[in-house]
């Protein structure tokens, strides 16, 4: 994720980022409205104990009256009684608040993060996105189910018992009330910085994600590069950073509360003081003292778990910060409001049109310039060209993962920002040079193509793109697991799973980008036999790099810096001579 979005300053914004939780609290009302029912339940009957006390001291020693110590200890116990009660009712109410509205924002974050464009991938680290999807939503559910409670909870309890120990003695809480400040005004600053180190110390978590990500995902250059020590020490110092970084922040939430304290019962002890003197003047009695001791501990003990939480609170809002960020990143390819149907049947026609065309990261160099083309439908047209050339590029254009800065495209006379994203990507299908392959069965991974194919269709498919004898001979055949990235196939085996994706999708434009890895000779002429039954009666660009695609193409552009330099059939290419000639020399040479 680009560096001026991650560490923003958001100062201002600080707990304003939570209002991104209320669509997710929003439908679970029952459940919050139980919790808060639960909360005064249980605040009352903590409340309602000093009282006790009080008539314990002030009626039943001094009266020396047993009946009503007893009736005092029974009103006790059912005070206990509620108060267990209410608080698992809430504990209950509040957790399953926090997972379910988690949930929710997982689900609906995932599918916000999917349907960014490319360009936005392009930018950011997928490592990164993982942790945004897992650490800092934990966090959020942390909130939720714990944090929020306790805070709440603890400003109820503040209250309460505020509000009791004016009504226990009014001169006591006039004294208690000249001191709030004094402990109120640092918990504000403190916190304050405790929540700008918890962003970062997440942002420096996500880091060391991104590293893990990255290298793991590609273990096999690491160890051909025998990376493992490099990285190695990579990813520890980035955790190192993460952990100074916690170090940081754990510090201040550590003085945050040391502090908290002493303020806090530094305040009581002077109140206590008076009330001490008063006692012994006669002005108040000792059950009263006793009482407010009571409530102002109850007090101060609420005020300690709302500073601490309170750490809490604003580590998670600035995780929910990030999310919000994430959730406000908006697609730049996105499918019209009223986008044009595609003519039925799709026939297949490609035009660009004078199409000029830089990448969005890098829009210093341009890529295509003026670059005009037309496929008609059913025609097979091989790309080729020098590395770098565009023709990847070209692909990446009429999968609108771009749109160009100048020009337009068309499918079948409709510009393709007319066009719905879904139907426009249903139209063509991509083989790509790097076949995926997820972990999942073979039938599945076939299934990328047309998710709701039976499984005699993707068998079918499977024996047109020649996959279907290795995936039936393995143990388990069709619902076998692949392996993680299909590790556990070959790179022709891969291949051919991808053409029998595109043979099921049934597209009428078919994007080919050849694999340049050399293929042993069966292997090579089973993905051609495949490929040209894939060809059938579809609109065909390939991005060629054999000399049998080019020779049974109808047609050949080749493309240099970003435009066509010429146009043909191989023989007449290689009778012009020129780049085609030496390309040929060079790439088809076997
Ligand atoms: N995602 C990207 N962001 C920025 N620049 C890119 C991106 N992809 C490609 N380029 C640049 O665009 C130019 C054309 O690249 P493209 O991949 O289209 O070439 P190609 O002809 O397909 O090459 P090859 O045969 O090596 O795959 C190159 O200069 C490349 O560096």
């Amino acid at each position: 994720m680009a560096e001026s979005r991650t560490d923003a300053p958001a100062e201002r914004h600080r707990l304003a980022a939570l209002r991104h939780l209320w669509p997710f609290l929003r439908p679970h009302r029952a459940l919050a409205a139980g919790w808060l029912l639960f909360l005064g339940l249980s605040s009352a009957a903590t409340l309602s104990l000093p009282v006790a006390v009080r008539q314990m001291i002030d009626r039943g020693f001094a009266a020396h009256d047993p009946a009503l110590i007893n009736r005092t200890f029974l009103a006790l116990f059912a005070v206990a009684l509620v108060l267990a009660l209410a608080t698992a009712g809430r504990y209950l109410c509040v957790t399953l608040l926090g997972e379910r509205a988690v949930a929710a924002l997982r689900e609906k974050l995932y599918a916000h993060l999917v349907r960014l464009d490319v360009g936005f991938y392009e930018g950011t680290r997928v490592g990164e996105l993982v942790s945004r999807l897992g650490t800092d939503t934990e966090l959020v559910q942390a909130l939720i189910g714990s944090s929020v409670s306790v805070a709440l909870r603890s400003a109820v309890m503040v209250l309460g018992a505020v509000g009791a120990m004016v009504w226990t003695s009014p001169r006591l809480a006039g004294l208690t009330t000249l001191v709030i400040p004094a402990v109120v005004l640092p918990i504000v600053v403190f916190g304050r910085r405790v929540q700008g180190l918890s962003r970062h110390s997440q942002d420096r978590l996500a880091e060391t994600s991104a590293i893990v990500n990255e290298t793991l995902n590609a273990v096999h250059t690491v160890k051909a590069y025998a990376r493992e020590g490099i990285e190695s020490e990579r990813y520890a110092g980035a955790v190192r950073r993460a952990l100074a970084a916690a170090q940081r922040r754990i510090n201040a939430r550590a003085a945050l509360t040391a502090a908290v304290i002493v303020l806090v019962f530094g305040a009581i002890t002077l109140v206590l003081w008076a009330g001490a003197h008063q006692v012994l003047s006669g002005a108040l009695d000792a059950g009263v003292l006793g009482q407010f001791v009571l409530y102002a501990v109850l007090a101060a003990g609420s005020v300690g778990a709302l500073s601490e939480v309170w750490g809490d609170v604003l580590r998670a809002s600035g995780a929910m910060e990030r999310i919000g960020e994430l959730f406000a990143q908006q697609p730049a390819i996105a499918s019209p409001p009223r986008p044009t149907p595609l003519p039925r049947p799709t026939r297949g026609e490609i035009r660009l049109e004078h199409v000029e065309f830089r990448y969005p990261t890098r829009s210093e160099l341009p890529v295509l310039h003026d670059f005009s083309l037309h496929v008609r439908p059913g025609e097979t047209v091989a790309l080729v060209g020098p590395s770098g050339a565009g023709k990847s590029t070209v692909f990446g254009l009429l999968l609108r993962y771009y749109d160009p800065q100048r020009g337009r495209i068309t499918l079948d006379g409709v510009d393709l920002k007319a066009l719905a994203l879904d139907e426009l990507r249903g139209a063509l299908a991509l083989v790509p040079q790097e076949t995926v392959i997820f972990g999942a069965s073979a039938a599945d991974n076939i299934r990328f193509g047309r998710h709701d194919a039976d499984l005699a269709a993707v068998e079918a498919a499977a024996r047109a793109a020649e996959a279907y004898d290795f995936i039936a001979a393995q143990p388990g055949g069709f619902d076998a697991p692949l392996g993680e990235r299909g590790v556990r196939l070959s790179g022709g085996q891969r291949q051919r799973i991808a053409i029998a994706r595109a043979i099921l999708k049934d597209a009428p434009v078919l994007l080919l980008d050849e694999a340049t890895s050399a293929l042993d000779a069966q292997s090579e002429a089973s993905i051609q036999a495949a490929l040209e039954r894939l060809k059938r009666g579809r609109t065909t660009l390939v991005i060629a790099h054999r000399l049998a695609t080019v020779q049974r193409a109808d047609r050949i552009v080749v493309l240099d810096g970003g435009r066509i330099v010429a146009e043909g059939t191989h023989d007449s290419l290689i009778r012009q001579g020129d780049l085609y000639a030496e390309l040929a020399r060079l790439q088809f040479a076997a």
